[in-house]
């Protein structure tokens, strides 16, 4: 099986994470994500993070801990999925990868809103939530 590490960013503001609908279309059209993307080759996992928000929401991000660490399989490919705090000062604007935004607080994401992959990431943000409040 073809092996990929792909990446996602957990974007924070105090106790609200941002949430991306990818467009319709595909596997995972119409789900919720944590923006991200696929790593190429010889690019770190935190810079193809960086390119990908810049590509898909034309943020610029700082690039934080990783936090969730996880596996998931499409088509013939397994994937490795990173999932990294970030920061920004940026405005997201839509470039034509998903059609609406939303902060929201961890509490209230329902997980079947999110792309399969997504879902165990949620107790890793409680968990990083719950010890950077101690
Ligand atoms: N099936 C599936 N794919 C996911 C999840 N999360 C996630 O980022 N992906 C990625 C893997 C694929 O690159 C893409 C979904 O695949 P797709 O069916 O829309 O398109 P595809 O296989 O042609 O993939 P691609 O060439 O565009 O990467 O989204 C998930 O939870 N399930």
């Amino acid at each position: 099986m073809k092996q990929r590490i792909t990446t996602a960013a957990i974007w924070l503001d105090s106790t609200k994470i941002f949430l991306a609908k990818r467009i319709g279309g595909g596997s995972v059209g119409g789900f919720w994500e944590f923006p991200g993307g696929k790593v190429r080759f010889m690019e770190s996992p935190e810079a193809a993070l960086k390119r990908e928000l810049y590509e898909e929401l034309g943020i610029v991000a700082e690039i934080g801990p990783c936090i969730y660490s996880g596996l998931f399989k499409n088509k013939d490919t397994q994937y490795r999925l990173l999932a990294f705090i970030v920061d920004s000062d940026s405005t997201p604007e839509k470039r034509g990868f998903h059609d609406a935004f939303e902060w929201i607080d961890v509490e209230n994401i329902d997980e079947d809103m999110l792309v399969p992959s997504d879902r165990p990431i949620l107790s890793a943000i409680r968990e990083y939530l719950k010890n950077i409040s101690k």
